[in-house]
């Protein structure tokens, strides 16, 4: 068995890591970590887990707790991971990052988007963005793998192989995300009276995803995020000119055959397909009156957009089935 840390193990991703380490036939979740949680028995911090579990717990971090463990998942908040990294990459153990501390490959942009300098930009070179139908070989030769956003996750696999279609600085993204993607702190944004029967767009022009998107697109997006009221799930509906006619959804479905998580279909994709699966749903079209395309992509934010991801790229890290312990089929209704 591989022995497996959890940073963030009391926070929603950290649920979602465990619920898969839970059915991953080589994945031992023997340490889990958390901040305001530490030294609660885990069946407290999350009850729907107390089978698979039952005598864990969750503890403060500190890096001699890695003695002994072979592969490291941190789904901590943003800039946690840069004082940790170097201790971690030093043990030589494979490691795959959530936080946005080292998706970006330039502590430039990192400032820029992040309004915070980079306290380890030396270490950026070391990760690999972690999109595995995209980095497939880059991620089973790394050590660190930086998983890429919820977001961008869902951008960038609905729009990457269509880049030479399209001219890449027209390219407009609006997604809509479920609540737990903003994580298990309570905000007043994310309070059931607000979020209830409501709809908005928020970080208008200046969200932070952009930054990713754009890395991996080559192009400038303009991407409008908007909070629904679900508790899971992204849609992101894409558009950019085409250099001219084009069939988009030829194009992905070439670009995925064979994908283990990357369904394409003529049908426009639901979030609910998705749920509790490491499945993306992509389709696309272009539009003669206006001589865009549109690509729209579905996923679960928690699964294919966080502990999905990681656990993808873990397996694709240490050798095993890339889809060892992860499902491609949503739950329905
Ligand atoms: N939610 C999502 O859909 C996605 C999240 N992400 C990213 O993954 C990361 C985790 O997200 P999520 O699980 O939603 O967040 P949560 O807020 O639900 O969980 C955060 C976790 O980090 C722990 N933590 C908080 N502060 C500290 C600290 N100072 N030191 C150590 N541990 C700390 C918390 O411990 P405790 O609860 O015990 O205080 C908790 O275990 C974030 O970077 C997020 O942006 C990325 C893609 C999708
Ligand atoms: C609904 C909601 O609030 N979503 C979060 C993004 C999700 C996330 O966790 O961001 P990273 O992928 O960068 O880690 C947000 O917009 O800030």
């Amino acid at each position: 068995m591989i022995k497996v840390a959890i940073l963030g193990a009391s926070g929603f991703v950290g649920a979602e890591l465990l619920r898969l380490c839970a059915a991953h036939p080589l994945f031992d979740a023997v340490r889990l970590f958390g901040d305001s949680q530490a030294g609660m028995a885990l069946a407290d911090v999350h009850p729907h887990l107390a089978l698979a579990y039952p005598a864990a717990r969750v503890e403060r971090f500190a890096p001699d707790a890695l003695d002994g463990i072979d592969l490291v998942f941190a789904a901590l908040p943003h800039g946690q991971s840069q004082a940790i990294a170097a201790d971690i990459l030093g043990r030589g153990v494979a490691f795959v990052d959530l936080g946005a501390d080292f998706r970006l490959d330039d502590a430039a942009a990192y400032a820029r988007w992040y309004k915070e300098e980079h306290k380890a930009p030396d270490l950026l070179g070391r990760f690999v963005y972690g999109i595995p139908e995209l980095h497939r070989d880059a991620i089973r030769a790394a050590k660190a793998v930086a998983a890429a956003g919820c977001y961008p996750t869902t951008t960038i696999l609905a729009l990457k192989p269509l880049l030479p279609l399209i001219d890449p600085d027209t390219i407009a993204v609006s997604a809509a995300s479920g609540v737990s993607g903003a994580g298990k702190a309570l905000k007043e944004d994310t309070h059931f009276n607000t979020v209830d029967e409501n709809f908005t767009a928020y970080g208008l022009l200046s969200h932070r995803h952009t930054a990713e998107m754009e890395m991996e697109l080559g192009g400038k997006v303009l991407f409008t995020p908007h909070l629904a009221p679900m508790n899971r799930g992204i849609l992101a509906t894409c558009t950019a000119q085409a250099k001219g006619p084009c069939d988009p959804l030829a194009a992905l479905a070439e670009a995925y055959a064979g994908e283990p998580f990357v369904h394409v279909s003529e049908r426009s994709p639901s979030v609910k397909w998705t749920l509790g699966s490491n499945a993306i749903h992509i389709t696309a079209r272009y539009d003669e009156r206006t001589g865009r395309i549109l690509a729209i992509a579905a996923l679960d934010n928690l699964v294919k957009g966080a502990a999905g991801q990681m656990v993808q790229c873990a397996n694709l890290m240490l050798g095993i089935d890339e889809d060892a312990g992860l499902s491609n089929v949503g739950v329905w209704p």
